[in-house]
């Protein structure tokens, strides 16, 4: 390729002379020399023009004339000279031009080119007599300058919107959510990998052919295929970049501030330092290297150089960037693209492992049923065998003689809990935390279990370690026959769980969470749709369009109703309910309590709750728990006749009268006793094997003939009386 350069080059003291810089190997480079005055305007007025590597003698001896008149009066001689390979002339350290100065020179040397062949008139000559010195060749070209630059930032920008989606899915513990609804990591892998090499790709492709139908030469004239590969491992290398950084934050806002900054940063350091150092010829190559090693800079020089060749594409006509070029010795194409695509595999590979690490505590490990470890037992649990209530240490003979038969007595059961407990850690000069102690379950395939428990008992805990969230410390559990700690992943597609907080995307509709679910769920086509319609209308949210709402835009209520509807689609034959109907409005409650009691008539359904009412309503078996074991387990009614053999008598009188209503009480039950006291009310305790109802209204009907009685009631022993002394026994 013919190439020509003009040179107004002024000597000094210092500097070299021209024919000193232009040694014998630059003298190969030439192709040929033009030279003419500065006091004449024409052109045409060449002192010389000719071939250094001409045959006739008088030619060469023109040449060197030419030179020696370069020399000696070079503040009036220019010289346009064609070179055929400029890149050689940087191996020569003593070469004063940058690459930028050279590119300006093209096209200078371009226009007269064009001249020559007689296409552009007296242009040229305009354009010789504005010909750059050093000071306007050191101002920016601002075509690069903004180019780059702003392709760099558009590219990037992808970056954080990739981060702020994965960091929201692990603040939200939304992953955690599909994972409980049987998303494997793999799965969750592919699919989450695979939408936002798409939504990259795309994105890429939209850039390339909007700059392409702007005409801009950048995409035109350089090779679409080495576009294309430089696009696609970049936004894949981007991709396993913002999953790698998610395991660093834990907060959206955070992930974010950080990632804009990180793009605004490389944007302006890879336009105003990174590429300062590589237009400088003698800054080392190794330097260069090292730095591409940082993506955004690997980024910026792919982008530079296709800038680069599409602007001497441009000038000389010939197009941009080709396969060929990327062995020209200055293309840094080749080694970005090297670099970047064993970034991408490595940090792919990086990605998965600390995931990998940090959500199943295990890389390599993936145990079968057949390796089943042995089951630590801990201390606590042998202590606490004597002080047990009977229904307690039934329950756990149950589960001793399931275990003992084996898995497929287990398997008999929906639930088996042998000896699960939970201690975390001692945490800020905290001792350990014995937050779940040693518990016995056996839950049938059918019906619904209620765990009670003042706050703080360990329910959650106990949920939390039947759902996967955390491992237990000691013993185990088996749902359907399948152990927690080593066959979760087969138990999640069996299970539906509704969390204690609404584990949702902001963004996506009740609609489009419930089709999600379903599908991992394996419903398709029109069982799905039916599947979701019916789970819609069940939970109240299918009419007025709240379906197609997006859940930001929910209540509180709507909310906890649509992670309800989550845990229940696709038939799931186990369901955990932590608290389901926290925030929900009376109308809203009783249709959600409709729900369950459908629900639990075809599979187990644990629910945790601070609800008698619910309780009552919805269980057919409880438990109270109360600081990390189970004081009792039986169905309601047998609760409240075991705790329950008191009356609860309450009258109102003048506070005068107080002594007589106590008086009065005392014959009617000897061991009643006074449990409330406000002004002229009492609440009193009555035996119920002392007292006959007759006796009670008998005597108040007495006592209104003596004093004022303003108002009297009676009430047998409720749930929540039940809770209380249960409650009150086992913190004593
Ligand atoms: N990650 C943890 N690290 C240390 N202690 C914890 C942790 N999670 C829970 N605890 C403690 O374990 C105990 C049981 O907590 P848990 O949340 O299981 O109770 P809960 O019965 O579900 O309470 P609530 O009804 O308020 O939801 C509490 O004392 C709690 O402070």
């Amino acid at each position: 390729m013919l190439q020509l350069y003009y040179l107004q080059y002024k000597c000094n003291e210092t500097s070299p002379t021209f024919a000193s810089m232009t040694t014998k190997d630059n003298l190969k480079c030439i192709e040929g020399l033009t030279l003419w005055r500065n006091s004449t305007s024409d052109i045409n007025d060449e002192i010389f023009k000719g071939d250094p590597h001409a045959n006739s003698k008088e030619e060469e001896n023109q040449f060197a004339a030419a030179f020696d008149l370069l020399d000696s009066d070079i503040n009036n001689v220019n010289v346009i000279v064609w070179y055929k390979n400029i890149e050689k002339l940087f191996d020569d350290s003593s070469f004063p031009f940058s690459s930028e100065i050279v590119r300006l020179l093209n096209m200078v040397s371009n226009a007269y080119l064009r001249f020559l062949r007689g296409a552009g008139a007296q242009i040229p000559v305009e354009f010789i007599k504005d010909m750059p010195t050093h000071n306007y060749v050191n101002m920016p070209n601002i075509v690069t300058l903004l180019s780059t630059l702003l392709f760099i930032w558009i590219i990037v920008w992808l970056f954080p919107v990739m981060l702020q989606a994965l960091v929201y899915e692990k603040q939200h513990k939304l992953r955690m959510m599909m994972k409980m609804h049987g998303l494997g990591d793999g799965a969750y892998w592919t699919i989450s990998y695979g939408y936002f090499t798409i939504v990259s790709s795309i994105y890429m492709l939209c850039f390339v052919v909007f700059g392409s139908l702007l005409g801009l030469g950048f995409f035109t004239l350089n090779d679409y295929t080495i576009q294309f590969v430089f696009y696609f491992i970049y936004a894949n290398l981007q991709v396993s970049l913002a999953f790698l950084a998610t395991g660093l934050f834990s907060n959206v806002k955070t992930a974010s501030v950080v990632a804009y900054l990180l793009v605004f940063v490389t944007g302006l350091l890879g336009n105003f330092l990174f590429q300062g150092l590589l237009q400088q010829p003698l800054f080392p190559r190794l330097w260069i290297i090292a730095l591409e090693l940082f993506p955004g800079f690997s980024l910026f020089r792919g982008l530079y150089e296709l800038q680069q060749y599409a602007f001497d594409g441009s000038i000389v006509g010939n197009g941009g960037m080709k396969w060929q070029d990327l062995k020209d010795h200055d293309n840094g194409m080749r080694e970005v693209i090297v670099i970047m695509f064993i970034e991408w595999l490595v940090t792919v590979f990086l990605a998965y492992y600390i995931d990998r690490v940090s959500t199943s505590g295990s890389w390599w490990k993936k145990p079968s049923s057949s390796a089943r470890p042995p089951i630590p037992q801990s201390i606590e649990s042998q202590t606490s065998l004597q002080t047990e209530n009977p229904d307690v240490a039934q329950e756990r003979e149950i589960v001793e003689r399931l275990v003992l038969e084996g898995l497929e007595a287990a398997a008999i059961e929906a639930i088996v809990c042998d000896n699960i407990q939970k201690v975390y850690p001692a945490r800020d000069g905290n001792p350990p935390k014995i937050a779940v102690k040693g518990m016995y379950l056996a839950l049938p395939r059918v019906g619904c279990f209620g765990m009670l428990g003042p706050n703080g008992a360990g329910k959650t805990s106990f949920i939390s370690m039947m759902i996967g969230l955390t491992k237990p410390t000691y013993g185990t559990a088996f749902i359907n026959g399948l152990d927690i700690r080593i066959d979760m992943a087969k138990i999640y597609s069996m299970i539906g769980v509704c969390p204690q907080h609404d584990l949702l995307w902001e963004t996506l509709t009740g609609r489009e969470h419930l089709l999600f679910y379903g599908r991992l769920k394996n419903l398709r086509g029109a069982a799905l749709k039916e599947a979701v319609e019916e789970s819609l209308k069940n939970v109240n949210l299918f009419y007025g369009g709240v379906a197609d709402k997006q859940v930001a835009k929910y209540s509180g209520g709507m909310k906890r109703r649509l992670s309800v509807a989550i845990s229940l689609i696709g038939d799931p034959k186990v369901v955990f309910m932590d608290e389901p109907s926290t925030g929900l409005d009376p109308a809203s409650r009783n249709n959600l309590w409709n729900v369950v009691k459908h629900a639990k008539q075809d599979r187990a359904i644990v629910l945790t709750t601070h609800s008698m009412e619910e309780a009552e309503a919805l269980c057919d078996r409880l438990g109270i728990f109360v600081d990390g074991s189970l004081q009792c387990i039986a169905d309601a009614k047998e609760l409240k006749a075991r705790y329950g053999g008191t009356l609860v008598f309450t009258i109102t009188t003048t506070v005068e009268h107080n002594a007589e209503v106590e008086d009065m009480v005392k014959l009617l039950s000897p061991d009643a006793h006074k449990i409330y006291h406000l002004a002229g009310t009492q609440k009193f305790e009555l035996l119920k094997h002392q007292v006959r109802l007759a006796d009670i209204f008998e005597a108040v009907e007495i006592a209104k003939e003596r004093f004022p009685v303003h108002a009297w009631g009676l009430a047998d022993t409720t749930l929540e009386d039940v809770f209380i002394k249960v409650a009150r026994a086992a913190s004593t």
